[in-house]
């Protein structure tokens, strides 16, 4: 690649900045005479258009980026909505349920625990070492709602790091999506002859935790100006590598803190509507969750926020959540339960085990009700129609993915609930018409935040990601909605500006980095935000 020197001014003083340049076009002969990238886009565009499966289309998208990947990222821009469901979710799900059997040449990191004590050797094989600024890592443990898929959660990496490129403007050569094999205890691909990882079952958690400090410590060495994404990893695992490493190292986990402020961002536009339809206050949401794994509690914790925002203090704010698992409402005489759940179990709770959710709704008379539960259906007619009866907007969140594993569809809430619900899915669905009105699902996808968060993470050169960086990402979401998305009803703007939005969010999480003191990149400080925002979208890599 060649490299030019261009001058810039930081501050009054005039530096020199490294400019990587397009590869120069090939020679004369070496491509057809009528060859130009805007055709060339548009007859990409039509051979995708022209395979029947989605997953055909994965596979397609997945060898243009291979080959050419200015114009797959070309494509995807100019295409955000229809091309984000294919390399991302939903259709990245079944590329990793097949991934061994579609999988055409490597992309990313391997290291398996074979690798331990040796693990910075093998991170050194990356070729493009000095460029490394984001890492996506996930170890395969609990893909989606999919469960324990091994290595063949790399596509959950790689889907990541294209969101960030296509969404935020993060240089494709800085991204590192990385899989960590450490055993699977998916018996079915045990027993693929065609399966990619070591054909053994998961290793303890005690040889996964010396991993874990090696890897981390090997990344940090060789990739010092990284920032980490935790990805799907089971719960347990979630909870605890991010507690271990978020004080020491730039990182955090998508599943807990980036659906977190997802969600918080979308809940705030979502109760504004639901209180104004009902004649009430912010203040009096009760939110039920179904659910209270990683996401469910990282939700729920996130969304205290709101409710101190409303001037109560984290306990007031913790009563009006309430949670519900495997087992039914999550209280503290049900019995032992797993650490992550207790802030949220409740005291005020002492009968009998509550296990059918239209009865708990009965109990708890939520305004709104969020699925993060893998549970497909489990938002069924009873429990649409109690929550309708309830609220003049129910607020129904089914957020599990893939599509296939909702706890809802939006066809079902619009139908059940009269046209009267607030939705917001984890996988997209498609608008509905109602009474002659068109009503739009939003995307509660933690895509909406993890690229912006990250951008700002990056540029700002966090030496770690704190609560209020996280925060203040969801809160630049929640005011990125235009007055035109306010109009229709839209609790998140639209996938098409997802550039826009990533800059304006970066932007929240650079001052948010200064204000908690955890900044490198100090000459930023002087900047005013329109300037900010301008250098934000002047770093953006456009392919
Ligand atoms: N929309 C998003 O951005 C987003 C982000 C993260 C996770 N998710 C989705 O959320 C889902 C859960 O992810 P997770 O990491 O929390 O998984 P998890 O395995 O940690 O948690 C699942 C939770 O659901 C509960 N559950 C299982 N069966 C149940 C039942 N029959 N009734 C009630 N509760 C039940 C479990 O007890 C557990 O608490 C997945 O489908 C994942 O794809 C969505
Ligand atoms: O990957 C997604 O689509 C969202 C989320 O991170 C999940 O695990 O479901
Ligand atoms: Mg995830």
């Amino acid at each position: 690649m060649t490299i030019v020197l261009n001058p810039v001014w930081i501050n009054g003083v005039q530096k020199l900045k490294v400019v990587p340049q397009p590869p120069p076009r090939p020679a004369r002969g070496l491509l057809p005479p009528a060859m130009d990238e805007a055709t060339h886009t548009v007859r990409c565009l039509r051979q995708l258009r022209s395979k029947d499966k989605n997953i055909e289309k994965y596979i397609y998208l997945t060898q243009l980026k291979d080959a050419d990947h200015r114009t797959f990222y070309k494509l995807c821009l100019d295409n955000m909505s229809e091309i984000t469901p294919i390399i991302y979710t939903p259709t990245v799900g079944d590329a990793c349920l097949q991934f061994s059997h579609i999988f055409r040449r490597p992309e990313g990191l391997y290291i398996s625990i074979k690798d331990k004590g040796q693990i910075g050797k093998i991170l050194r094989n990356w070729p493009r070492i000095d460029e490394g600024r984001i890492a996506v890592v996930t170890d395969g443990s609990r893909i989606l709602g999919l469960g324990d898929l091994g290595l063949n959660g790399m596509p959950i990496s790689i889907g990541k790091l294209s969101l960030y490129v296509a969404g935020a403007g993060i240089r494709p050569s800085s991204t590192i999506p990385i899989c960590l094999d450490l055993g699977t205890n998916n018996e079915q691909f045990l027993a693929d002859p065609l399966y990619l990882g070591l054909r053994q079952t998961r290793v303890p958690r005690e040889e996964m935790t010396e991993f874990m400090e090696e890897f981390m410590h090997e990344m940090s060495t060789i990739f010092p100006n990284l920032l980490v994404q935790f990805e799907d990893f089971s719960t347990d695992a979630a909870f605890t590598y991010l507690d271990r490493f978020r004080q020491r190292y730039p990182l955090f986990n998508d599943d807990i803190q980036g659906t977190g402020a997802v969600v918080l961002s979308g809940f705030l536009n979502a109760a504004r509507l639901a209180s104004q339809a009902a004649g009430k206050e912010l203040e009096d949401q009760r939110i039920l969750f179904l659910g209270a794994g990683s996401a469910g509690v990282g939700v729920a914790t996130q969304l205290t926020s709101f409710f101190k925002m409303q001037g109560m203090s984290e306990e007031e704010a913790r009563k009006r959540i309430w949670l519900v698992d495997s087992q039914g409402l999550i209280y503290d005489e049900r019995g032992p339960m797993a650490e992550h759940k207790k802030q949220f179990s409740r005291q005020d709770y002492s009968g009998p085990p509550m296990k059918n959710l239209t009865e708990i709704i009965e109990y708890v008379k939520p305004t709104a009700l969020l699925g993060l539960s893998t549970i497909k259906g489990a938002f069924n007619q009873s429990v649409i129609e109690t929550m309708s009866r309830l609220n003049a907007r129910p607020i129904i969140f089914s957020l599990s993915n893939p599509v296939q594993l909702s706890e809802c569809e939006f066809h079902e809430a619009v139908q059940w609930s009269a046209g009267r619900v607030i939705f917001a899915s984890g996988s997209p669905f498609p608008e509905q018409t109602h009474d002659g009105r068109t009503l739009y699902p939003g995307q509660g996808n933690n895509m909406y935040v993890f690229p912006g968060l990250g951008l700002g993470a990056i540029l700002s050169r966090a030496s770690a990601v704190t609560d209020s960086m996280v925060e203040a990402s969801s809160l630049g979401l929640a005011d990125a909605l235009t007055p035109e998305e306010r109009a229709q009803d839209l609790i998140y703007p639209r996938i098409e500006r997802i550039r826009e939005i990533s800059a304006q969010i970066a932007c929240k999480v650079i001052r948010a980095a200064q204000r908690a003191g955890v900044d490198r990149t100090v000459e930023l400080r002087e900047l005013w935000d329109d300037q900010l925002l301008d250098w934000v979208k002047a770093k953006m890599w456009m392919p």
